[in-house]
């Protein structure tokens, strides 16, 4: 039969005639068919099984390890004090920024300090890794967990009879609430309750530390901030989570007499600082010669914040620790005690500077022209300012922050190109 004329000139004039191919050319093809396919399957898998994993952002989950004899002696070793009256105590994201600056400045004055870290993969797990290194030159040992391990957690309060809880651990940032709203629901409050709960039940029960957030105060217009303000109207998910660990610490306090304290952190910034932080990626992104978005609020006006310096809130911190009283839980007759200390301060600078300002500094300490696009502050979760009344932390912490934002800049900047120069000049403590 020939099958070149079949064909119509004209679509639809002329029915073509079906081609019946014999069996065997049918049989080829499909055969060839099927191989190509499957190679292109196997092409498929190959890669697939060669790739790194990447972080996305539900996956933020990290391999943990932990118990055994060693394990338990390292435990035992960094948890030691110098004195009876030192303090004893476990610090949650003990590799975070916070964490990082607090623990050490525990151990540099005696007390004994076990850190708690899943290193997580939200920011550069290599920024956590190097701040583990640190902690253990200065005698810290970090246990890689996570606070939702309840079994971990027992076994912690098992080997050792911590005073204090510093608790840092948290899905950290205003923003990335809005890509991965799980992460804060799993780590800021399934996470602490874990937390409350092995605390509850440890003997002796601890004091708990724990770290609250400026956004708690949302869209609260009256300034400053003061800790009798209402902070019932968030702007965030992770707002809304730091004020739910707030009343949940509330709860235990009130049922099982545990000590709280809730620290409200102000934009804390600093060497060893967190890379989605705006005055860490301003930074890295003005020296590469990129552009940085600044927000500037909807009426046009500047977003400001009460930017505080690493060192005054490590003072604010320890403050805490060392005014904080026991918990004083149940007695043998299942009994409450007594009330428990029940405390929540603000720690901020008192001092907001708009955020133009903040690169007008990093702009002088680079020396490199900044390209800045201004733009309205989306909706977000960012609220336009923050500002602390810190009156309460004075009175009693002791709390008196030191440090002005181009100071505290300046030994970020110095920080941050010795850490990330290419020469690799570890002298960056
Ligand atoms: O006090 C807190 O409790 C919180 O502090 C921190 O949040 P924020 O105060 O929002 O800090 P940060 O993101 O550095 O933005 C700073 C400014 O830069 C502006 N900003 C930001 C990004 C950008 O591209 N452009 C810009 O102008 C932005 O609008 C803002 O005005 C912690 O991240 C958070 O975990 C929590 O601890």
């Amino acid at each position: 039969m020939d099958t070149k004329n079949t064909s119509p000139s004209t679509p639809g004039k002329l029915k073509p005639e079906k081609y019946h191919p014999p069996y065997n050319i049918h049989r080829i093809r499909l055969s060839k068919l099927t191989i190509y396919s499957s190679i292109f399957l196997a092409l498929i898998i190959f890669f697939f099984i060669l790739s790194p994993p990447s972080p996305s952002p539900s996956s933020l989950k990290t391999h943990n390890s932990w118990g055994g004899p060693a394990w338990e002696k390292r435990v035992t070793k960094s948890a030691r004090r110098t004195s009876a009256s030192s303090l004893t105590v476990l610090v949650t994201g003990a590799s975070g920024f916070v964490g990082t600056h607090v623990s050490l400045a525990l151990k540099r004055r005696g007390d004994g300090v076990i850190g708690l870290d899943n290193f997580n993969r939200y920011y550069d797990p290599n920024l956590k890794r190097a701040r583990q290194k640190v902690l253990s030159r200065a005698g810290v040992f970090v246990v890689e967990g996570d606070i939702n391990d309840a079994n971990l957690l027992h076994k912690l309060f098992d080997v050792v009879p911590f005073t204090h809880v510093m608790h840092l651990a948290a899905q950290a940032g205003v923003r990335y609430a809005m890509q991965n709203p799980n992460s804060y629901i799993h780590s800021n409050i399934a996470g602490f309750v874990t937390l409350l709960e092995a605390s509850k039940s440890a003997n002796p029960q601890p004091a708990i530390v724990y770290a609250s957030s400026s956004s708690v105060y949302g869209l609260n217009s009256k300034v400053p901030f003061s800790e009798k303000d209402r902070t019932d109207q968030p702007a965030s998910l992770y707002a809304a989570t730091k004020k739910a660990g707030e009343e949940i610490a509330h709860a235990y306090n009130h049922i099982y007499c545990l000590s709280v304290t809730g620290l409200r952190f102000f934009t804390v910034y600093g060497p060893w600082g967190r890379p989605d932080m705006a005055y860490f990626f301003f930074t890295k992104d003005i020296l590469k010669g990129k552009h940085i978005t600044v927000f500037e609020s909807p009426d046009g006006g500047s977003v400001a914040r009460d930017f505080t310096y690493i060192d005054d809130i490590v003072k604010g911190c320890l403050g805490a620790l060392d005014t904080a009283k026991k918990s004083t839980g149940f007695g043998v007759d299942g009994k409450k005690k007594g009330n428990a200390q029940y405390r929540i301060f603000n720690l901020g600078n008192t001092s907001p500077v708009p955020v133009t300002e903040l690169v007008d500094i990093l702009e002088k300490l680079l020396n490199v022209k900044v390209k800045r696009k201004v733009m309205p502050m989306p909706r977000n979760g960012d609220v336009k300012f923050t500002h602390a009344n810190i009156s309460r932390a004075q009175k009693e912490l002791g709390y008196m922050p030191t440090t002005d934002l181009e100071s505290g800049l300046k030994k970020f900047v110095r920080w941050y190109l010795d850490f990330y120069s290419p020469l690799k000049n570890k002298s960056v403590w």
